[in-house]
């Protein structure tokens, strides 16, 4: 709703409320409607001023409303009201000014800002356009390219950078509404016209169509098959071609056309989904709201291989001091120069003081001794793991928190080498740890939840979307990945192309398939675990028996390309080739064709043709099936937990909402059924079995995904 109140006499200040970020409901919106209406009718007023209660202007329209039927006044007539009016109206932006939220300050006759609030039109990123006129004010207040940029984007700007483009006239330190209000007083009585956005001519700007073309491939590229950033520009084209008029009847055509699009709901879905992983549970009946996290001042880091200075970076910004092991003189030296390296370029990106002194190098794991926290990041070597967490439990002041990098081994196994198994959690970043946004924290039937909770509390602060997992192999991120790739396989066995396999997948989405992928982070990686696991067998047994291993079907074509010293980019070769070692151009190899042929020939696998679909559903229905067999297992809380995972951290295209969301968009019958068929064509591929879970939910009606943790739970009583 909004209040009315009278100030300074003559001006009538309108109050949005709606915590926690003040957006746009019905409520909200009739309220504007009528306490506009009452400012403009008291004869007393002279001018109005919008702002928005507990700091924050406006977080745009209520997203929660989109999925229902929307009741209440429009946005687009009350803003127009706003514009229209023939008392000045200023908007007192605090906080943020978002989506809807900066359309209707785009309304108002002027807008003073705090110098700490954040502006923006981010509907792109939930899979629409500014479509309350924002996509036509915009480039008519700041021009075609900043418009462009903003919409297309969806950044959020500074009142700074807000004040230097246009958006906003003031900028204060002070009391926003009490400078807004002195503002409004100051602009009584003058006219209004030159202060109608939607009435100015879109500023001229020279070679219009080569602009619009060349951003038009920019977003098409960036796009990777998104419709909402297309959109975008071509609103802004609308507004810069059209009168206004014209263009907000095609601003309304795109946003209908977006609104009820499956790739609006997915992205729509993602914001929520961000949110509620942070509200993680775990099997004990632990939650985030029950459980206090502890301090964390100082924390340390073991290992400062490419790991551990990442992990250390995204510590150092974070404010926290840290003390940085490792334990040889030269790797030291390298890693403080490289740490300090990244430092300086992240805060030179950030515009701030980089961090160098918070960070302390040691040799010496004694070092440690008074910290509060401490991520040992080491070679993936149990054995190694396991002396590292001993030597900390002797070492480090009662109470911190060990927490290993691990992304393989078995966290409950470390921790039961340590006296006290409740501190240890794993704390599983994605290379580069400074930049990747996501993290697993993985915790185990003795982990306590203030372990977890500090863990979740941490990431958070680093700014990485932050997910609390049960441990098992592979976590959940890799663990689902691992079926996608086995499947990747077999289509080259029965006759598909790295090309082929690369280019559906990144048709679908995906910044890079999983050969180009697999390329890029070193097939030796997956051969170590292989060979660790008792799969790798020398020789060249051929046929089909030398293709079952461990009673299922297993596809070495991976162990064989790593025997001929191709590890990916690295040495240049892999399942592309590279012009040397390190470049990144993957290109066709001719050597890699006349290999997959004669593997097929000494394998007796004649080759067919695997179109684009097959490809999508065998790499991704076995990796959703892993999914299902996750949420069955506890592993991972809510089909949320394993898409933020897989969008925030394995390149799943987020316009697709994660796998799961893709699972319930498809609709999971077609999901179990088409499961089925390849099962029954490939019976030797365990991952093809449909998990129970889909089964029994298909069963039980197929429920939308947001009743998935209440069918998880109803059928699990029924067991
Ligand atoms: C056929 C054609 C039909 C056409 C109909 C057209 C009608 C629509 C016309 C115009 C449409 C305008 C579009 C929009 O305005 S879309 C919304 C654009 N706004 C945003 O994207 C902002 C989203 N919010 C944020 O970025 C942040 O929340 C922020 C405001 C920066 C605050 O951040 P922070 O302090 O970190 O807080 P949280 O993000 O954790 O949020 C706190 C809780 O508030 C909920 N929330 C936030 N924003 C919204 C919102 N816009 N609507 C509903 N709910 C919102 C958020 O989920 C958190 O809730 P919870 O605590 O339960 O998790």
């Amino acid at each position: 709703m909004a209040e009315y109140n009278r100030v300074s006499e003559c001006v009538g200040l309108i109050t949005l409320r709606n915590p926690p970020v003040n957006a746009l409901s019905a409520a909200v919106r009739q309220g504007i409607v009528d306490t506009v209406q009452r400012a403009l009718s008291d004869p007393n007023v002279k001018s109005v001023v919008i702002c928005g209660q507990n700091g924050i202007f406006c977080g745009g329209a209520d997203i929660k409303e989109f999925r229902s039927n929307m009741t209440g006044p429009p946005l687009i007539p009350m803003i127009h009201a706003i514009e229209s009016a023939n008392k000045p109206v200023v908007a007192a932006i605090e906080g943020s000014a978002l989506g809807g939220g900066l359309e209707l300050a785009l309304g108002c006759h002027y807008r003073i800002a705090h110098s700490k609030a954040r502006l923006g039109l981010p509907e792109v990123s939930l899979g629409l356009l500014p479509a309350a006129g924002g996509s036509q004010r915009l480039p008519r207040l700041i021009g075609v390219p900043a418009a462009l940029n903003l919409i297309t984007t969806g950044r959020h700007v500074t009142a700074a950078e807000a004040l230097q483009l246009g958006i906003v006239d003031q900028v204060t330190d002070h009391n926003t509404v009490a400078a807004a209000v002195k503002f409004a007083l100051s602009v009584a009585g003058r006219s209004l016209d030159p202060r109608r956005i939607s009435t100015h001519p879109c500023p001229q700007q020279p070679d219009l169509d080569a602009l619009f073309e060349e951003v038009m491939q920019k977003v098409r590229q960036s796009a990777r098959g998104a419709i909402a950033p297309i959109a975008c520009v071509q609103a802004v084209r609308a507004a810069a071609t059209l009168p206004y008029a014209q263009g907000m009847e095609r601003e309304r055509e795109l946003m209908a056309t977006l609104f009820t699009s499956g790739q609006a709901r997915a992205l729509q879905y993602c914001f929520f989904a961000e949110r509620a992983v942070g509200r993680w549970r775990m099997p004990s009946g632990a939650r985030w709201d029950t459980s206090k996290p502890r301090p964390v001042h100082k924390a340390a880091v073991i290992g400062l291989g490419t790991m551990g200075r990442g992990i250390t970076v995204a510590l150092a910004q974070t404010g926290l001091s840290v003390i940085a092991v490792e334990t040889q003189e030269k790797q030291l030296m390298e890693a403080k120069q490289a740490i300090s390296g990244m430092l300086e370029r992240g805060a030179k990106g950030r515009g701030v003081a980089p961090a160098l002194d918070g960070v302390i190098y040691s040799q010496n794991i004694q070092a440690v001794a008074d910290v509060d926290l401490v991520i040992e990041a080491v070679f993936e070597d149990i054995a190694l793991k396991t002396k590292v967490f001993q030597q900390l439990s002797a070492v480090c002041k009662p109470g911190t928190l060990l927490c290993t990098n691990t992304s393989a081994l078995d966290v409950d196994q470390l921790a039961s080498e340590t006296p006290n198994p409740e501190l240890v959690v794993g704390m599983h970043f994605f290379a580069p740890a400074h930049v990747m946004k996501l993290l697993e924290v993985v915790y185990g039937p003795r982990s306590s939840p203030q372990a977890v909770a500090t863990a979740m509390q941490l990431g958070k602060k680093m700014g990485k979307a932050s997910v609390a997992v049960g441990n098992c192999r592979g976590f959940v991120g890799n663990r689902m990945l691992k079926p996608y790739i086995e499947e990747a396989f077999f289509l080259l066995e029965e006759g598909a192309t790295p090309e082929l396999v690369d280019q559906a997948l990144e048709e679908f989405g995906f910044p890079m398939g999983v050969f180009r992928m697999s390329d890029l982070s070193g097939l030796d990686v997956g051969w170590r675990v292989r060979k660790g696991d008792g799969l790798v067998e020398p020789g060249t047994a051929s046929g089909r028996s030398a293709r079952i291993r461990q009673g299922r079907r297993y596809s070495p074509l991976g162990d064989l390309l790593c025997e001929e010293g191709r590890f990916g980019q690295k040495t240049g070769r892999g399942w592309y080739q590279y012009d040397k070692p390190g470049s990144r151009v993957a290109r066709f190899d001719p050597w890699l064709h006349s290999f997959l042929g004669a593997y097929r020939a000494q394998h007796g696998l004649v080759a067919r043709r695997i179109d684009h679909q097959e490809v999508l559903e065998r790499c991704l229905y076995a990796l959703i099936n892993e999914g299902f067999h996750i949420l069955d297992d506890g592993i991972a809380a809510g089909p949320e937990d394993i898409d933020v995972i897989y969008v925030s951290g394995y390149g799943w295209p987020r316009h697709r909402g994660g796998p799961m969301f893709y699972a319930n968009m498809v609709g999971l019958a077609k999901v179990l059924e088409r499961l089925e068929h390849y099962q029954q064509l490939h019976p030797e591929v365990p991952h093809l079995q449909p998990s129970s879970l889909l089964r029994r939910l298909v069963a039980s009606g197929s429920p939308p995904i947001h009743k998935w943790g209440e069918a998880i739970k109803k059928l699990h009583s029924q067991l």
